[in-house]
């Protein structure tokens, strides 16, 4: 049987030589501590390793910084605590007016004006996603309501007041959603208080104009196990404590 090649042999010597050669490269650039957390897309990391861009990360972390490119993508850190200033209404009116918005600092309004403007262009592909993603807890539930206010905002009607009702309406009926699918769909995790255990898909729909016309969540791949079985320290879906919690209100001890 021919043997399987998997490229040309390097010389043991050379070999050592190079591994040296990247990890004083690594070295090279981690000692530049100072400088790291000005990265602001993690394609300028060099030499790319999970150290460099863990310590690229961690640096912009220490300074407040949470948001980081990589490339066409944003890596989003979870700062575990409300920073308002973040997420201002001025704050989205300045990436929405922006020239190019790719050119201010990486945040998701950037993201998510980026995308806005796609559609706008009326180059194919005109129906364009955005896709969330990431570990448990990690913020998926935060951003995507960080976009929802972000459409609203921007896909308003500024000339009609009965269309800036229509996107008011909107946002609300989305939002207002938001209480009974988790009550359905998210439960008490190790890792997360309120984890999502389910998929979410989320439509809005623009007109021609750009304004936001309606929505629609599908949801999938809900963990139904739960209902049956949660691990240790974890706990059901939030409704069967909600309806307990009303019945004992009620002062009703025993449901059949
Ligand atoms: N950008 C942020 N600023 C402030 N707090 C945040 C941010 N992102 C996430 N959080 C907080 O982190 C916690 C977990 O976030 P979230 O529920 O969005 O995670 P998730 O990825 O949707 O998790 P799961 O997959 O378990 O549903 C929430 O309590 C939220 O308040």
């Amino acid at each position: 049987m021919p043997k399987q090649v998997n490229g040309p042999k390097r010389d043991p010597a050379i070999q050592n030589e190079l591994n040296d050669s990247f990890k004083e490269e690594v070295k090279a650039f981690l000692s530049d501590e100072d400088k790291l957390h000005l990265l602001d897309d993690l394609t300028k990391v060099n030499p790319v390793t999970t150290t460099t861009v863990l310590k690229c990360l961690q640096a912009r972390y220490t300074v407040d910084v949470f948001y980081t490119y990589a490339g066409c993508s944003l890596v989003a850190v979870n700062p575990f605590q409300p920073i308002c200033r973040l997420y201002l209404p001025e704050l989205m009116k300045e990436y929405h007016t922006a020239l190019r918005p790719q050119e201010l600092k990486p945040h998701i309004f950037a993201m998510a004006e980026q995308t806005y403007r796609n559609v706008e262009s009326q180059i194919e592909p005109i129906n364009q996603s955005i896709i969330v993603s990431g570990e448990s807890g990690a913020g998926k539930t935060w951003t995507s309501r960080c976009l929802m206010k972000f459409y609203a905002t921007v896909a308003a009607s500024s000339t009609s007041p009965k269309g800036s009702e229509t996107v008011e309406r909107i946002e609300k009926r989305v939002l207002d959603s938001n209480p009974v699918m988790e009550a359905f769909g998210n439960a008490c995790t190790l890792r997360n208080n309120n984890s999502s255990r389910f998929g979410k898909y989320i439509q809005l729909q623009l007109n021609r104009s750009q304004h936001l016309t309606s929505a629609s969540i599908q949801t999938f791949l809900l963990e139904k196990t739960r209902v049956a079985y949660q691990a240790p320290r974890e706990r059901n879906f939030h409704i069967f404590y909600q309806v307990c919690a009303r019945l004992i209100n009620l002062g009703i001890s025993k449901v059949h």
